[in-house]
């Protein structure tokens, strides 16, 4: 609530390091006069509500108290660096493709019945997968294309809220309106959100239906969402825009350099792909004989900045990764995508150990999950299977604190956020997820005989991060019973 004081009192758990599970107890109180809902102080000696408003000099009715129960604590929000809103029906529909008939097949059709641009902005029929080809997108009544935006941003951002994203990435559609509209929700529900809009013209390998026609009309639609985006938010703190070449073979090479200048001119974050697939390297490689690999195509546009985040990043050579390590780009490590579209093993620790900045994304629709709670189960699952394919190195392992620091700490780097989001020290934002684990009673039931409390069970005798583990494994949204961002209470589980 702006303006209002807030006390949070219970246990606060955080990755502040990736083998540093921080687990306090006390109060947080926290200010929003800025109008942003930082955290003014901290206490970790106050016990209970009594105990915290005494240490912050406060009264009873001069602040609202939030007290997490025993078997709960407060969380730093995930951040999701890597989603694609529009590509979320098709959340658990890739059948057997890998990225670039995936592509054609699954996703583009999609995207442009979403928003304004395509063949479908008139017939308002496009299909979602080749299953289902002869029958239009499920509908009781005619959506028009900008309805569906409306309908799939609004479900999107409930979707990835109660999952505990309290700030995501977010690539939207070729589309300004619908691009407009996705930043509009966003920042509505009160989501901290970076919007794309999608920008791809390369008459070789973009559809006709979607695509631009020139370098000048990208930039022109480019330029027109920044500047609605910066005009919902003048600021930029809650939501906006994010300069988004989709990736280098879908965009002319005047594109790519008019959009990095564009990026460079107005200070503005850049978001793509790279280097997830092989039979995508070899395009590059086909489309741009004259870079030296995938990561100097996207150097020499002026697109690798400090506030470039790349997705995927699985096939660099050591080269590249130096390149990107001088650039000081970030890197969004998308593993549920990763296995599902058979792309490869992202060599994180690798990466880690070459000084770049990591983070998660759950990369939806490649991703069949909007929960980055499952990016991180997944980023430890891959981090074995390349242990093992690497002779069994027990170096390349991600744990769970380590993943847990990616979701949020290393989140919060990549969208330069660093020191303001991911934990619970004075000064940084309230984005915050509130998680409560049910224990099981000595009937052996769940504490309120009520089933709807998610599959986590604990039977009392577990540490503390024994239960984050049981958590990072078994948890769900049903584990999340409130969220803020910057202060504003977002989600509350009914
Ligand atoms: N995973 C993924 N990779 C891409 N490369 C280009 N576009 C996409 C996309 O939408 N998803
Ligand atoms: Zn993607």
């Amino acid at each position: 609530m702006a303006g209002r004081k807030q006390i949070f009192v219970g246990r606060f758990i955080s990755a502040p390091g990736p083998n540093d599970l921080l687990i306090q107890e006390g109060a947080i109180l926290v200010s929003s006069t800025d109008g942003h809902g930082t955290i003014e102080k901290t206490s970790w000696t106050a016990q209970n509500n009594k105990d915290a408003l005494a240490e912050f000099n406060l009264l009873e009715g001069d602040v609202d108290v939030f007290e997490a129960p025993q078997n709960g604590f407060f969380f730093p929000g995930f951040i999701d660096t890597h989603i694609h809103a529009p590509q979320y029906p098709n959340a658990g529909i890739f059948g057997k493709s890998t990225l670039l008939d995936w592509l054609t097949t699954y996703t583009f059709p999609l995207e442009a019945s979403i928003g304004d641009t395509g063949p479908t902005a008139e017939t308002n029929g496009t299909p979602t997968s080749p299953t289902n080809s002869d029958q239009p997108f499920p509908k009781k009544r005619k959506l028009t294309p900008l309805s569906r935006a409306h309908k799939v941003y609004t479900k999107v951002i409930d979707r990835t809220l109660r999952n505990g994203t309290t700030t995501a990435s977010y690539f939207a559609t070729l589309s300004v309106p619908a691009t407009d509209l996705l930043a509009s929700i966003a920042h509505t529900r009160g989501q901290r959100a970076y919007i794309g809009r999608v920008c791809m013209d390369h008459p070789d390998t973009c559809p006709d239906f979607y695509r631009n026609e020139t370098p000048e009309q990208t930039i022109q639609h480019a330029t027109e969402s920044i500047e609605y985006i910066q005009r919902l938010d003048p600021e930029g703190e809650l939501v906006a825009p994010i300069v988004t070449p989709r990736f280098a073979p879908s965009c002319q090479a005047e594109t790519l350099a008019r959009l990095g200048q564009l990026a460079s001119t107005r200070n503005l974050r850049v978001q793509t792909h790279i280097s997830e697939n092989v039979g995508e390297v070899e395009l590059v490689a086909q489309l741009f004989p004259q870079r030296k690999n995938y990561t100097d195509v996207y150097d020499h546009a002026g697109l690798l900045t400090p506030r470039t985040i790349l997705a995927h990043a699985i096939h660099l050579s050591d080269d590249e990764i130096s390149t990107i390590a001088q650039r000081n780009s970030k890197i969004s490590h998308c593993p549920a995508s990763n296995s599902a579209l058979g792309s490869g093993f992202c060599p994180v620790r690798k990466l880690l150990d070459a000084g770049l900045d990591v983070s998660l994304g759950t990369d939806v629709s490649g991703g069949y999950s909007v929960s980055i709670l499952d990016s991180v189960r997944q980023t430890c699952l891959v981090s074995r299977q390349l242990g093992y394919v690497n002779g069994g190195e027990k170096r390349w392992n991600i744990g769970v604190t380590e993943g847990l620091w990616l979701a949020t700490v290393g989140g919060a780097r990549c969208v330069g956020m660093g020191g303001r989001l991911g934990g619970f020290e004075v000064g940084m934002l309230w984005d915050v997820q509130e998680v409560v684990l049910d224990e099981v009673d000595a009937d052996g039931d769940d504490g309120e005989g009520d089933d709807g409390k998610g599959q986590v069970d604990i039977f009392g005798w577990e540490n503390w991060e024994e239960r984050v583990d049981k958590w990072v494994w078994n948890g769900d949204d049903r584990n999340v019973r409130r969220v803020w961002v910057g202060g504003r209470l977002v989600h509350e589980r009914r």
